[in-house]
């Protein structure tokens, strides 16, 4: 598949999730290329049908261009709930297992996620694998001690690499943190490893996001697709 042809299905798949957004909602916004369909579309409806609604988001990035269409944005801590989260993911299987960060957004992600009544994913087809562990698996590291962490993880065999920038210096989450990319290809335990880091000392949180989101919505050359979470 080619970038033209991912971009149609993510955009598919953001409009389509862009209808669950009614009157009224507080709505959970998530992070990347994805989510800017679904925030494009978004902005359409509050600019030509009136639609209102709250928005909490998961980035400046996505605060940015929501306020640009005019969305009304606050803090997670001015509202009291959430009714609904849609977020793009980097790799889900068919357990709801899924790895999310390849935007650094892992740690608003996960907050905004965890507070949330329901959690909505938007994904090409090419991000719905068996086993998930292709994509590098990020984790948020405080900066202090980082190479000590690196280091532990490479005695474990994670294969981590630091993320940089493109101007050669770390790149800096939006709570200025360091990303750790693991290269582990196959995640056969990922409840063993998603415990593990977030019991080392220095991990802020890691980009597994294990049976935590109720549907997916698959861009499909087909159209849209839904898989739906009944476990959780
Ligand atoms: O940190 C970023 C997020 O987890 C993204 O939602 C994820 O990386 C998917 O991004 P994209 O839609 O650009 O593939």
């Amino acid at each position: 598949m080619d970038k033209t042809q991912q971009d149609a299905l993510k955009k598919a798949a953001g409009i389509e999730a862009a209808k669950l957004i009614e009157n009224g909602m507080i709505a959970g916004l998530g992070t990347g290329s994805t989510v800017r369909f679904l925030v494009d579309e978004l902005g359409r409806r509050v600019q030509e049908e009136g639609l209102t609604f709250t928005g909490v988001t998961t980035s400046r990035r996505t605060q940015e261009q929501a306020e640009g269409y005019g969305i009304k944005i606050v803090d997670i801590d001015d509202v009291d709930h959430i009714d609904v989260t849609i977020d793009g993911a980097d790799e889900v299987d068919q357990n709801f297992n899924s790895i999310k960060g390849g935007g650094a957004a892992l740690l608003w992600e996960k907050i905004v996620a965890t507070n949330s009544n329901k959690i909505v994913w938007i994904v090409d087809e090419s991000k719905v694998v068996d086993t998930i562990g292709k994509f590098p698996l990020p984790v948020e590291v405080i900066p202090f001690g980082a190479g000590h962490v690196i280091k532990r993880f490479e005695d474990r065999g994670y294969q981590p690499t630091l993320r940089m920038a493109e101007d050669g210096k770390p790149v800096r989450t939006d709570e200025n943190n360091y990303v750790v990319d693991l290269h582990l290809e196959l995640i056969d335990h990922p409840q063993d490893l998603a415990e593990d880091l977030i019991n080392t000392v220095g991990v802020v949180e890691h980009g597994l996001f294990l049976n935590m989101v109720d549907t997916v919505i698959v861009g499909d050359p087909h159209g849209p697709r839904v898989m739906t979470n009944s476990n959780k």
